[in-house]
């Protein structure tokens, strides 16, 4: 057994290094050295990272990059491309690496190639798309299919619905795509509320096809369909993506139209596997493919560029330096883009339900801080919500910023007012503003303490030219490469989620007793709200 992580000499070595952080400014730290934005930069597959306005020195990255050599990331990054079963706690490989290796490639686990099976379903999904798009497979009553519903949740869901808003300029015409996760039947009524049965699609996605929210509304939206179009519909109207080919026959469902993946494709990491298959019919099979090579290119880079210059190590180790050196306790993550309005939702999955973990993977409680919270929202918009406290609050919010050069609007104007401000948050929260400035601005004595901004406060700021497929797959890619950086080091198993289970087995119990006369033992608090629930409810 390996010694406690925070005992390490490299551990102990930053917590020193860390010390000698009392009364240093970033203000300072840039007039010394006039190439430092040069020299803390790095880019890959059309993403430019910035990381100069981050809290390092060349010291701290040699030795987060020591720690990482020493909790064997390299070692670890490749038993991940081999296909290893990294994923221990549920003796599986995490191998969603190979959904997006081109054919041809080679990519091992359990002795099997599984390029060429994961080649037939992307030819499966887009046979499948051009017969929707081009009119061939239509609805029960001939007409064309033109509204996509998926059912799904978690990584059923978050992935899919992010990438069609974010390729929103890249739409298939004609095409709209809803999505139904949450039990609350608000959702479906919601969603459905304008919807034409006889034109419209339901996709079931779930990798276990057992999930509670999946298959109520799988059965609400089969009882919205037959009850228009009768029960011979449903062979038109729903198809379905999932690892659990016997749940899905007994769904009534035909297999022939099921869309499979396997068990080492994680739900959080399978928006690049048949689970793709609404963003393949919202924008088309050439602009999946697209996203696709954007997420291979950065699998690339992430298992041949040196640590120094891999923008996910780099990412994960400075995410790392706050959480456990600086006791930073959240990340926000600011995509200056409206089209990533759900990224931030997003990768509060891919991060937190992979590092959100108080056992080691040998089951020992871990010794240091794990999986930051994540949250945000899109600039400008939390500008004017929650930024006066990353700015002038009392704690320290490490911030990605992510922008595009080149606007997907028309209104080109105004995207240069958006990176103008999200270029502007960055300076500011990084070199703040003086007492001395304001007095010598004129700003009346009472209120200068007010006014003062602190800066050092540290920000990535990536850069990608445009948000197209190509980049969107590049980004998502380097957030899961940077979620594995830090969940090594911390020796952590990222790819399971125990935690989700206990809270659906009390559910499933206590949805027993509303539906009859069954009663559980409970806590009294428990007790007095199903009491007072049962009491309310209505009839
Ligand atoms: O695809 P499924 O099996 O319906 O699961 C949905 C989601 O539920 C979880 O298992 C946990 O809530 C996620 O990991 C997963 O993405």
């Amino acid at each position: 057994m390996s010694a406690p992580l925070n005992t390490s000499s490299v551990w102990r070595d930053l917590q020193q290094h860390r010390q000698s952080w009392e009364g240093v400014t970033l203000r300072q730290l840039f007039q010394d050295d006039p190439q430092r934005a040069r020299n803390f930069s790095a880019e890959a597959c059309g993403l430019y990272l910035d990381y100069s306005k981050h809290l390092i020195k060349p010291e701290t990255l040699r030795l987060l990059i020591t720690l990482a050599r020493a909790r064997h990331l390299e070692e670890r990054r490749a038993a991940m491309f081999a296909g290893e079963r990294i994923n221990r706690t549920e003796g599986r490989a995490a191998f969603h690496v190979a959904l997006r290796a081109p054919k041809g490639h080679v990519m091992r686990t359990a002795g099997v190639d599984v390029v060429p099976e994961v080649h037939k379903v992307l030819e499966h999904m887009a046979a499948f798309t051009r017969s929707i798009h081009d009119g061939t497979w239509r609805g029960a009553t001939g007409q064309p299919i033109r509204k996509i519903i998926n059912i799904g949740i978690g990584g059923s869901y978050l992935g899919p619905e992010m990438a069609w808003k974010a390729l929103r300029a890249y739409r298939h015409p004609g095409m709209e795509l809803g999505f139904v996760a949450n039990v609350d039947g608000a959702t479906f009524t919601d969603v459905t509320a304008h919807l034409d049965p006889a034109e419209t699609l339901f996709i079931v996605s779930s990798k276990t096809f057992t999930t509670l929210e999946t298959m109520t509304n799988a059965q609400q939206a089969r009882h919205w369909v037959t009850s228009a179009l009768g029960e011979a519909a449903v062979a038109r109207h729903f198809v379905a993506v999932s690892t659990n080919v016997e749940a899905v026959e007994a769904f009534g469902m035909d297999t022939g139209h099921m869309f499979g993946f396997w068990d080492w494709v994680g739900g959080r990491y399978s928006m690049d596997s048949a689970i793709g298959l609404s963003t393949m019919l919202g924008v088309g099979v050439e602009h999946f493919t697209a996203m696709l090579a954007g997420f291979h290119a950065m699998d690339n880079h992430f298992q041949t560029a040196p640590l120094e210059q891999n923008l996910p190590v780099l990412m994960g180790l400075l995410a790392l330096w706050y959480n456990n050196f600086w006791d930073a306790q959240t990340l926000a993550i600011l995509p200056y883009a409206h089209d990533l309005a759900r990224f931030p939702a997003y990768l509060q999955q891919l991060q937190m339900e992979s590092n959100g973990k108080g056992v080691d993977e040998d089951g020992h409680p871990v010794v240091v801080d794990t999986g930051a919270i994540i949250w945000g929202e899109p600039g400008t918009d939390g500008q004017h919500s929650f930024y006066q406290l990353i700015h002038q609050g009392t704690r320290l919010i490490p911030c990605d910023f992510i922008g595009f050069c080149q606007p997907l609007s028309p209104l080109a104007e105004q995207h240069e007012l958006l990176m103008a401000n999200l270029i502007a948050q960055a300076e500011a929260l990084a070199f703040g503003k003086t007492a001395e400035e304001l007095r010598a601005e004129g700003v009346a004595e009472a209120l200068v303490p007010f006014r003062v901004f602190p800066g050092n406060r540290p920000s990535s700021v990536l850069l990608g030219d445009r948000l197209d497929p190509h980049t969107l797959g590049a980004l998502v890619a380097l957030y899961e490469h940077s979620v594995f950086t830090q969940g090594v080091i911390w020796g952590i198993d990222s790819f399971d989620q125990w935690g989700v289970e206990l809270g659906k087995v009390l559910a499933q119990r206590i949805v027993a007793e509303l539906q009859s006369t069954a009663r559980h033992p409970h806590d009294a608090s428990t007790a007095a709200l199903l009491q007072r629930y049962l009491q309310r409810r209505g009839s």
